[in-house]
């Protein structure tokens, strides 16, 4: 089976988030299972294409309209099959050639572009993929296209499949921009078309073949809850799925990674976090004899993010000298500077590094003794799977892909620590429990154990997909 993965994240490529995660480990198990599994992304100017160390062979040239402007872009293979899958990059300078993913103001344009790229590329092949899978908004318009694209006839029986890592983002934008899409058959507007304004998310999900959420929870969630699409939710729920992220195990694994102080594994996971710990608290001037706390993450509303200064003062306040916090991210300009206040008046038991630094969010892993997740939307999450692995306890809101990754320490075999309201107040509660777990090693030892156990491999959900592949031929 041949699948074409379209993306605009692939870890170690480009990653913005959870999406790179995703694109960069399942294609790998899917060649192992051996599928042949190819991605297709923008050939942005990440560290990656630029640091010499990687080959590339030019597969394909062509040209396309962006409205009245004429691109011309280039479809490039890396040679080697480093990443241990097909990868492929499309150029298109002046428009996909950014040292950064998204939030450039064309950004409607660039995703486009990149969109009727690939399409026009897969027109001219010889064989067909067996499924064309996109994942997020910024290939949504795919399923569309090929459904009822002028140009793009040949294609319409390839079955499209759509991820939704997150349908908070949609990618709407006004009907005024109709004309940058390539020609299809007008009568078919209303496929595109959500609240007034062209909604490619709502497109594919009307148009796709199948399409999945993160995690069964957040699949029932959407119904209820999912920025506007509620009712087009329950109407397509037939063509619905949740199937779990896994993690890459290759990438997130303590006896091997690279970019920690000290490997560990299980049974030497107490002397080894405390290295790692160690380490961490010398750079952040923290104090290694207390627990640590982190977050690590986009610094949004969605994640929670904008309670972490009142968590943490209040956190240091009603626990004086008794616990530690670090955290790790970048976003809403307002969080960032609050955490920078807070940091000013409790700089012996906080830190907060604002940026993207993918060893570091390894090191916090390793070195923490729990993670922090007060999630308002979390459609699978994947830091608290990467948390267990790495023996740091994952305290979490019960909502969408946590709930189906961590269960309580109160209940048989629990592995994390749970709540219900994305508050301040439950949160505080939750580390008080935590600190208790904490004072009672041998129940604390137990439920790090239990979580390093866990399996969050990628087998199973790979397997799933290709369940679901099948299922559309
Ligand atoms: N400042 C920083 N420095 C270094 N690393 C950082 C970082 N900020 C975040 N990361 C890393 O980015 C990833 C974030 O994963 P999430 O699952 O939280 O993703 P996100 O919400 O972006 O994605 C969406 O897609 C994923 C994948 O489907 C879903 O799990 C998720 O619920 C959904 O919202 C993790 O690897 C984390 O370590």
């Amino acid at each position: 089976m041949e699948i074409l993965h379209v993306s605009a994240e692939c870890y170690p490529v480009a990653k913005v988030g959870g999406l790179g995660d995703v694109v960069g480990a399942l294609p790998k198990y899917q060649y192992e299972a051996g599928s042949i599994a190819k991605v297709v992304m923008p050939a942005y100017r990440t560290a990656f294409r630029e640091n010499g160390q990687h080959q590339f062979e030019l597969v394909h040239q062509g040209g396309l309209w962006v409205g009245h402007d004429w691109y011309h872009f280039n479809v490039w293979k890396e040679s080697a099959n480093v990443l241990g899958f097909d990868l492929y990059q499309v150029d298109i300078p002046g428009l996909l050639d950014t040292a950064g993913v998204y939030g450039y103001l064309n950004d409607t344009e660039r995703f486009l572009a990149f969109q009727v790229a690939v399409l026009d590329w897969l027109n001219e092949w010889q064989h067909q993929p067996d499924v064309i899978h996109c994942h997020d908004h910024h290939t949504s318009l795919i399923p569309f296209l090929t459904q009822y694209g002028y140009k793009y006839k040949r294609l319409k029986d390839i079955p499209t499949v759509l991820t939704i890592h997150n349908a908070q983002y949609q990618g709407q934008f006004g009907w005024d921009k109709l004309y940058l899409i390539p020609s299809f058959d007008l009568w078919k507007s209303g496929m595109l078309d959500w609240n007034g304004a062209i909604n490619p998310l709502a497109a594919a999900i009307k148009t796709c073949w199948h399409f999945n959420t993160v995690s069964p929870s957040y699949m029932e969630e959407l119904f209820h809850s999912a920025n506007g699409l509620e009712s087009l939710l329950s109407a397509e729920r037939g063509k619905a799925r949740g199937i779990l992220n896994g993690i890459d195990d290759k990438v997130w694994n303590p006896s091997k990674d690279p970019m920690i102080a000290a490997k560990y594994g299980i049974r030497d996971v107490v002397k080894g976090k405390q290295a790692n710990k160690a380490a961490l608290c010398e750079t952040f001037e923290l104090d290694p004899e207390l627990p640590l706390f982190v977050f690590i993450g986009r610094l949004v509303g969605d994640k929670g993010a904008d309670l972490l200064p009142e968590i943490i003062g209040r956190a240091l306040a009603e626990h004086p000298r008794k616990l530690n916090f670090l955290v790790l991210g970048s976003g809403d300009a307002h969080t960032e500077w609050m955490l920078q206040q807070t940091r000013a008046y409790a700089d012996e038991h906080f830190n907060v590094y604002i940026g993207y630094n993918e060893a570091l969010s390894h090191q916090l892993y390793a070195g923490a003794d729990y993670l922090l997740m007060p999630s308002r939307v979390e459609p699978c999450g994947l830091n608290q799977m990467y948390a267990m692995r790495y023996g740091t306890i994952p305290i979490v809101r019960a909502t969408g892909g946590l709930i189906d990754t961590v269960t309580d320490f109160g209940d048989e075999g629990g592995t994390g620590i749970r709540f219900i309201h994305a508050s301040a107040g439950d949160v505080l509660h939750a580390i008080s429990r935590a600190l208790e777990l904490y004072g009672t090693k041998t129940k604390f030892s137990k439920v790090r154990k239990t979580a390093m156990q866990r399996d969050h491999s990628w087998d199973q959900a790979a397997q799933q997909y290709i369940d679901l592949y099948t299922s559309l031929k």
